[in-house]
């Protein structure tokens, strides 16, 4: 929890134009808050909706501008300005609006330090025992927007092992 709270300080310090200008987010996965609670409080002028399964969410205090959200995001979820996944995701193509902001793991080899390549590696070992799952490098990033009806795409690295990727119509 810690990490993530500085993953987010060094996101709102270093890259506070993502989030400037929208109306609202939708934290899709957002399990009970804990990244919404600190963008919202330095966004007070976004509404901020966290998307979860019914049992992560029920019962959770909301704040002044924070609002939880129950549901399948396999079946849908709410619309917002802005659609941000951190170590969650959902199999919805494009939908009509904003863009989408990811916080996760771009594998790259060539210009990453070898020791950042390597655990990276092993997340994709973890997600793929634990998840079914895998971590990916940009070209496989890129073809996921593309196919889903993005326009392009923009990866800013260097939040720890994870890039904070902005996906435009
Ligand atoms: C790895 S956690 C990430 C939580 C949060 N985004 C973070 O980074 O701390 C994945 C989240 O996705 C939620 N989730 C899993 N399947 C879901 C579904 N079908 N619909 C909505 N949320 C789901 C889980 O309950 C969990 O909170």
């Amino acid at each position: 929890m810690a990490s993530d709270s500085r993953i987010m300080g060094l996101v709102i310090r270093n890259c506070e134009a993502v989030f400037v200008g929208l109306n609202s987010l939708v934290d899709v996965g957002g399990g009970t808050g804990i990244i919404a609670q600190i963008i919202s409080e330095a966004f007070p002028s976004i509404k901020f909706i966290v998307f979860d399964l019914p049992h992560v969410v029920e019962n959770l205090p909301e704040g002044k501008n924070l609002n939880y959200v129950e549901g399948d995001t396999f079946q849908s979820f709410p619309s917002a300005n802005a659609i941000f996944f951190k170590r969650s995701y959902s199999k919805q193509g494009r939908r009509e609006g904003g863009k989408v902001i990811i916080i996760d793991i771009v594998v790259d080899g060539d210009k990453d330090e070898h020791d950042i390549t390597e655990t990276k590696l092993v997340c994709d070992i973890f997600m793929m025992v634990l998840a079914t799952g895998r971590e990916r490098s940009e070209k496989e990033w890129e073809k996921i927007f593309l196919e889903a009806g993005f326009s392009h795409y923009k990866i800013t690295p260097n939040f720890g092992l994870r890039s904070l990727i902005e996906v435009y119509p």
